[in-house]
């Protein structure tokens, strides 16, 4: 019998004002403020019984609970361009704020890819703030994201990698190419670490094959809508519990069925299958 892979990527609660959406992803990490952050090496304290975070901001935009992943985070690292997305959109969250305090209040602590997106005035900024940059033009064949997952594997060897979390936002919802090759980076790291890729409107991870996953979902923000799709390759067997339509060891690939518009029917959906799955859950807004 597989073992039991627990998932409460979307464990949370909703907050009132502009950030509605409040995601603690079990994840207690917050080590104060910024400059008290994990720094490159990933010093985290002794938090090993606890899950942490880790927040990647990509080149796409930022969804308005970006803030929120902020502050939960123990390292916030950029993918190249998705530091001009720190630069320009984060103010844009804290309206009543002076733009260059909130942007002082968010250093990055790494901006790590290829750098050819970063702007040089934003590359400047956050040098002087003290935030490392790693320059990995040579390397043509791998993605930012890539390069950033990399970093964040290899960078925090002490941390149980079955407690963190790599939050990655402005994964969804652009170039579809992006998009592709950033779902790619869950199936890279399947085994290695577990990485939530988020827009606005969605959340998206992998359920590696070999488990029995049980996903805590908070249907006051997350759902209805969900769905369960054999991106890698067909599925000859898939179960599941908690969903309005459920899978009974039902085969599901491409040019047959996937699971999309599929809805939420309990805060706890258990999925087995044959093979890697991408689960996905709307994410809802206060009106
Ligand atoms: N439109 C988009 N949609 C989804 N993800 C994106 C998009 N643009 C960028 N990203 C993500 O942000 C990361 C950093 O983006 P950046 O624009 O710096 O990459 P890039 O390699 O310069 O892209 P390009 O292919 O445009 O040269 C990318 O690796 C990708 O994961
Ligand atoms: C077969 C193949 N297709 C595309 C690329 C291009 N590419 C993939 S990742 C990357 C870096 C983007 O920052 C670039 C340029 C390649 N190398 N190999």
């Amino acid at each position: 019998m597989f073992p039991i892979r627990r998932l409460c990527c979307q464990s949370n609660r909703i907050m009132a004002g502009v950030m509605k959406h409040v995601t603690d992803y079990t994840i207690h990490a917050n080590r104060g403020s910024n400059h008290e952050a994990a720094g490159h090496s990933g010093r985290q304290g002794n938090h090993h019984s606890e899950s942490s975070a880790v927040l990647v901001l990509l080149n796409y935009r930022l969804p308005r609970f970006t803030p929120l992943l902020w502050s939960q985070a123990c390292l916030r690292v950029c993918a190249d361009g998705g530091a001009n997305r720190l630069y320009d959109e984060l103010p844009q969250f804290f309206p009543r704020d002076d733009p260059s305090v909130v942007r002082l209040r968010h250093k990055p602590d790494v901006i790590k890819g290829d750098l050819d997106s970063i702007r040089a005035d934003v590359r400047d900024y956050y040098e002087k703030l003290g935030t490392i940059i790693i320059d990995q033009s040579h390397d043509q064949e791998t993605t930012d994201l890539h390069k950033c997952i990399r970093f964040i594997k290899e960078s925090t060897p002490q941390l149980d990698k079955t407690l963190l979390k790599v939050l990655v936002v402005g994964a969804l919802g652009g170039r579809f190419d992006h998009e592709a090759a950033n779902i790619n980076v869950l199936w890279t790291f399947a085994n290695s670490l577990r990485i939530i890729l988020f827009s606005e409107e969605s959340s998206l991870t992998l359920l590696p094959t070999g488990y029995v996953h049980e996903i805590h979902v908070d249907r006051s923000f997350e759902g209805p809508h969900c769905g369960l799709v054999p991106v890698g390759a067909p599925s000859l067997s898939t179960t599941s519990t908690g969903l309005y339509w459920n899978l009974d060891q039902t085969p599901m690939s491409f040019g047959s069925l996937i699971s999309t518009c599929n809805i939420l029917d309990s805060d706890v959906v258990t999925v087995v299958s044959d093979v890697h799955l991408l689960w996905t859950t709307e994410l809802r807004y206060e009106p």
